[in-house]
């Protein structure tokens, strides 16, 4: 199925999951990672869940789902191991606003979930549409051994250059020429080995070099 890819942010937004299992504690996990503040509804947690709760990383209240729980969340996840209490909770939420998520009916959900790789500010996704949630698993660990750290410290510098660069670079050929020679294998080999202050000195450096057709 055709979906819309989007990047949420989701800092001191409200979001609701119901179940305390194993995709309840993916799903939570997740979410907390991006920020936002997190109740779970089920009588019963996962270690995982439970470790997160008592670092204060979530809300939980310690029971079954009930109707009128789910106001004023932004996002709900249903991810009980009981369909028909999923598709109830599901039906309540987005009765009162909220884009809702349902761990067995991808169908009826709103959005799905992409497996993902995050370096620093790197995000990177995968979805198969629903189609094969284990291939999206299965592309992720390939792309993962591909993408190391590195990465992540790599976009930390070119976000620290950039604003130097359009200074010092006045065209903005000049500037998209040293962004596509610069983003080479040398420098994050550099990263690569702990090089960070010659890496970036490897970029200063390039700056000087650049010539524009006039
Ligand atoms: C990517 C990932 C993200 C995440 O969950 O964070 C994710 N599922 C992951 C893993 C995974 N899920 C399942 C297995 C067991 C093998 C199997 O059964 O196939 C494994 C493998 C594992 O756990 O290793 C079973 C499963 N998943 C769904 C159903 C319901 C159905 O299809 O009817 C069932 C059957 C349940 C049953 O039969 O009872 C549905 C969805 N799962 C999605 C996402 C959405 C589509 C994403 C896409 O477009 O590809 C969607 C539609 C809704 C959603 O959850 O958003 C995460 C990878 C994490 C990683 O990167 O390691
Ligand atoms: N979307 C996905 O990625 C994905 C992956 C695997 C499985 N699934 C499906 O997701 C569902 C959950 O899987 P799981 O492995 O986390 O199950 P699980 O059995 O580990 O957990 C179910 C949780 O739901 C809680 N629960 C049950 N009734 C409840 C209620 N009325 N209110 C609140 N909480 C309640 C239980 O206490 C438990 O914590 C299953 O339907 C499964 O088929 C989805």
């Amino acid at each position: 199925m055709q979906v819309y890819p989007i990047n949420l942010k989701l800092t001191g937004r409200r979001c609701a999951v119901v179940g305390g299992g194993a995709v309840a504690e993916r799903k939570a996990a997740a979410l907390i990672a991006a920020g936002a503040e997190v109740t779970v509804f089920s009588p019963v947690l996962t270690p995982g869940l439970s470790a997160l709760q008592e670092a204060g990383g979530l809300c939980w209240t310690p029971r079954v789902y009930v109707d009128g729980d789910l106001h004023n969340f932004f996002l709900v996840f249903c991810a009980t191991d009981q369909r028909e209490i999923n598709r109830q909770a599901a039906e309540a939420a987005r009765a009162a606003g909220a884009m809702v998520n349902i761990a067995d009916a991808p169908e009826l959900s709103d959005f799905y979930v992409p497996a993902h790789i995050a370096q620093g500010d790197l995000l990177i996704t995968v979805s198969t549409g629903g189609a094969s949630p284990v291939l999206a698993r299965r592309l992720r660990e390939e792309i993962a051994a591909r993408y190391g750290p590195e990465y992540g410290q790599y976009l930390e510098l070119l976000a620290k250059l950039r604003p130097e660069m359009k200074k010092r670079l006045a065209t903005a050929k000049a500037r998209e020429k040293f962004w596509r020679e610069t983003i080479d294998q040398e420098v994050l080999d550099l990263l690569r080995k702990g090089k960070f202050s010659e890496a970036e000195e490897r970029m200063r450096h390039a700056a000087c070099c650049i010539r524009t057709e006039p």
